[in-house]
Formats: C-alpha cells, structure tokens, sequence
C-alpha cells in the first residue's frame, strides 16, 4: 500500500471463478494502488491471468464484488474498465494479424476515427513506442502478421502505454518480456518505473523473478487459486519467492562438463555469411543474441532440411518444440492428450492403428514427469494456463524418439519449478546422446549451453565454448561483430 491514505485504483473483493471442477480464483482480494507497481507471481496455474481477467473486465467472478476509486463497480466489463483506464497486455498476444500496426491502433483507440484519423493513430502508436523501447526500429506501417514475436510484443506493450483519450491508470502486463531479448526487457523494466514514479500503476506478472524484485514495490504470491503472501518487494528474496511459490529451491543449475568436441558433427548448416552452424550427438548447443536476429531462422531451416522427406518416418529424426504456441504449436481444437501424442503417432501405432492405452499411458507419464496441472488430459488445451500449454509442447517433442530436439525460446511462461525439472530432462537426455539445439532469451538458459552461438543481423557472429559462455562475452559479441 501506498500509505497516503489514496483510494485503490481497482480493488477485487472475495473473487471466486472456478472452470467445471478447477477453482481458478478461490476467494482472491486484491488492490491495486495509484503510484504502484504490484508484482504477481505464482506457479503455472494459480489463478494470475485469471485475477488478471476480472481486473480487465473480461470476466465476472461468480461470487465477489469489484471497486474503483472507492465506488462500488456494479456493471464492470470490458468498456467500463477501458474508460477508467485499465489496460492489459495478455500472455497470447491479440493484435490482429492482417492489419498494419496503424490500422492496430485505430481498432485498439476509438476516438482515433474520423478524417485524418491515419496521421494521428500513426503518431500514438510511434509517440508511445519511442517512450517504450528507444531505437525500436519497427515501421508503423508494417502488417502485424509480418512483424517477430518480439516486435509484436513490442507493438503491444507500447499500444498499452499509449494516450488517445484516455490515460492509461493501470497497466496489466501478463509475461511481457517472454520474448523479449535481455536489453528489450530492460528498457521495459526501466519505463514502468516512470510511469510508476509518475502516478500511474502497473501489474506486472512474470516467471523471471529478478525482473519483479528489481521493479515491482509490492509482490503478492498466489498459490491454486488463492493469495498465500503479500509483502514489499524489498523483504523478498528470490528464494524467498520460490518457496512461497510451493516450489522446491535448488541449488544453481550446474554448468555441464566440456564435451569431448572430436565427435563428427549431427546437424550441420551453413549460414551462408558468418560462421557455419555444427551440432554433435549428445550436445546442448545454444542460439543467443538480441531477438530477431535470424535464430528462429536458423531452427527452421535445421528442421526443413532434416523432415524433407514426403513419406512421413515412423520416428522423426528431428522435432520441434515452438515458441509461438498460439501460431504453430498448439491444435486449438484438440484435447490435450492429442496435443501431446500428435508428433509420436508412428512409435504409438500398432499395424496404422493407433493404441490408445499406450497413448494415454504416456500422456499421463508427462502429466506427473513435468505436472501438467488438469484434472483430465481428455480436456481442451485451451482450457490449460498459458505455461502448462507450453508444458505440453515440451512433452511433444521430448516424447517422440528423435535424435536430434529444437526448441525455440521453448520456456516462455513456464514457471520456475517446472523450469529446473525441464532442465534437469535436458540434461539427462543429452548425457543419453539426444543433441539439443535450444535458442532462448533468457541468460539463464543460454548459460546451460555446452557451446553457444551468437547470432547478429542473420549470421553467426561468435562461438562461445565452455567457460567462455558468460552473460558479458555474449552481450558483446550481440553487439559488436568483431567482438568476440
Ligand atoms: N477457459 C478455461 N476453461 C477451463 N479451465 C480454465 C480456463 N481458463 C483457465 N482455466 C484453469 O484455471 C486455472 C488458472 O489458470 P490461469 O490461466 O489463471 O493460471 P496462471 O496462473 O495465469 O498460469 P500461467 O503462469 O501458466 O499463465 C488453471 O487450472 C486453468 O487450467
């Protein structure tokens, strides 16, 4: 709390909100202060994006009531949060795809319309851009559909922070910097602290807990649908965190030992400028750099070149584990079991007929190996959270048999329990002889790497071994070709 004696800019009383058997929101109070910004974190599936829901307006708790400005909110939806300035910049990205990001901007602000209404909506969205990311690059004349996650990322958050009309109050930011490269997230981090210091207020919910002790002042924990602590930011530690959370902590993830680099190589391409791409057998390679600087590229083409043939094999010799899970990676209408087996239908089949207790038998074995949190695998995936979605991408591709796994900034909103058994996994698997081609954007992750290549402007600038794989050489080498 702020202590100046203001009124909460929103406050949720008693909030109840269960799905058929799930109590996604199990008697949530929350208040969100002017001047604040307030941390939310908790595993995948404690209830943030839908606590997060009933703020926006876009969904009425079944049982609780709703305030704003110490009024009693009686008819709160969607408009009537928008007109009081909440805004909300959600986990699966909601721009649409065929419009330009000017066109966005008209859709997104109704008082854009009328004549002229194409100059002013592309001086919103570039005003509010500039302010966000600095030297972001990106034509507001370009189709949205055309734009990287990370600029589409961008696009959003900016569209957010954005004034034309009404001022945005409060600023929900749902895993903001999932795709975002480490010097993208700091200018982020950096503008929420200005509008925060400027009266305006922010939920930021993130898995990537430096980033919420370093910017939010106050962070509440939500455990299975309720909140199980809430103090200042500044007494939080992240273990602290981890631990309120119901997660095990361990130790540091252990840099693995240098490989035996004599083997020939598995995967090779060349990049055509830069340095050529090597995988061997029962290595972990890692892809950095800033996003967008061809890694995704890259994967694609190991994966093209790798699947080229027209008669599908009954064990792949590569898979794929996406980053944009809303565009590749999900089958929207399938339930999750059939998510999950889609890619191991071949190794499941018995003479072309598919055996369905071996299928729900290792569907159930994931559940419980990297706890995917739902009462039955027979459900829509769409009725999982967003991170547990990814959870079931991972299982995919980790349940077929290929030799050789590629996975795209695979961890995007995957909590930090289920991120060290992932890892764990990783490790286990190539110490077996699966090689692991793993492009992310968080250090973290990159540092795991056996060897790391550093991507600029499409080609492989740098190749990182060993303890060479530091934070430090990495950024360099991101930022000057001839760095490293
Ligand atoms: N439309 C829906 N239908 C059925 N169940 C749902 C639906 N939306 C959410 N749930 C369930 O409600 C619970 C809370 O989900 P929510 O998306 O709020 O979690 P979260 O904390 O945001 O997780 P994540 O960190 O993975 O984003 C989950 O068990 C989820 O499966």
């Amino acid at each position: 709390m702020t202590g100046n004696g203001s009124k909460a800019v929103i406050e949720v009383a008693d909030a109840k909100v269960s799905f058929g058997a799930v109590k996604a929101l199990d008697g949530v109070t929350l208040a969100i202060m002017p001047g604040e910004c307030l941390g939310l974190v908790g595993h995948n599936g404690a209830g943030k994006s839908t606590i997060v829901s009933v703020i926006n307006g876009g969904l009425t708790p079944h049982q609780g009531s709703i305030c704003g400005d110490g009024e009693i909110l009686a008819r709160y939806g969607i408009n009537a949060a928008r007109a009081r300035g909440v805004r909300c910049v959600f986990q699966e990205l909601s721009l649409c795809p065929n419009l330009t990001v000017i066109e966005n901007a008209r859709v997104l602000h109704r008082h854009l319309g009328g004549f002229g209404w194409r100059t002013r909506a592309k001086e919103v969205v570039e005003r509010s851009l500039d302010a966000v990311f600095p030297g972001h690059g990106i034509a507001s004349d370009r189709t949205v559909g055309d734009l990287s996650i990370a600029e589409r990322q961008m696009v959003e958050i900016a569209m957010a922070f954005s004034d034309a009309g009404t001022t945005p109050r409060l600023i929900i930011l749902d895993e903001p910097t999932s795709s975002l490269d480490a010097s993208l997230a700091d200018r982020l981090l950096a503008h929420i602290r200005r509008f925060v210091a400027a009266g305006g207020s922010v939920i930021f919910i993130s898995h990537i807990l430096h980033e919420i002790l370093t910017t939010a002042n106050r962070i509440v924990v939500m455990k299975d649908g309720r909140i199980v602590a809430e103090r200042p930011a500044a007494v939080w530690t992240e273990q602290s965190l981890v631990e309120a959370m119901g997660s095990v902590v361990k130790g540091e993830a252990h840099r693995r030992k240098a490989r035996d680099l004599a083997d020939a190589p598995v995967v090779v391409e060349q990049t055509g400028r830069g340095m050529p791409f090597r995988a061997r057998r029962g290595e972990i390679v890692g892809l950095a750099g800033l996003a967008g600087h061809g890694q995704t590229r890259m994967l694609m083409k190991l994966h093209a070149t790798a699947s080229a043939d027209w008669l599908p094999r009954r064990d792949p010799a590569i898979a794929f584990v996406a980053g944009d899970r809303r565009l590749n990676g999900i089958f929207e209408l399938w339930s999750i079991l059939k998510n999950l087996s889609i890619a191991s239908l071949g190794d499941l089949a018995v003479r072309g007929v598919v055996n369905s207790g071996a299928e729900t038998e290792r569907a159930g074995e994931w559940k419980r190996r990297i706890e995917i949190r739902t009462p039955d695998m027979a459900n829509r995936i769409l009725s999982l959270s967003g991170g547990n979605q990814q959870k079931v991408l991972f299982a995919r591709a980790l349940s077929t048999r290929a030799p050789v796994v590629l996975m795209d900034d695979p961890m995007r909103g995957v909590d930090v329990g289920t991120k060290q058994e992932v890892y764990e996994i990783v490790r286990q698997e190539a110490a077996q002889g699966r090689t692991f081609v793993w492009y992310s954007t968080e250090m973290e992750e990159v540092c795991l790497c056996d060897r790391v290549y550093v991507f600029r402007e499409g080609a492989i600038v740098a190749e990182l071994a060993g303890d060479a794989v530091t934070e430090e050489n990495i950024l360099a080498a991101s930022f000057r070709a001839e760095a490293a």
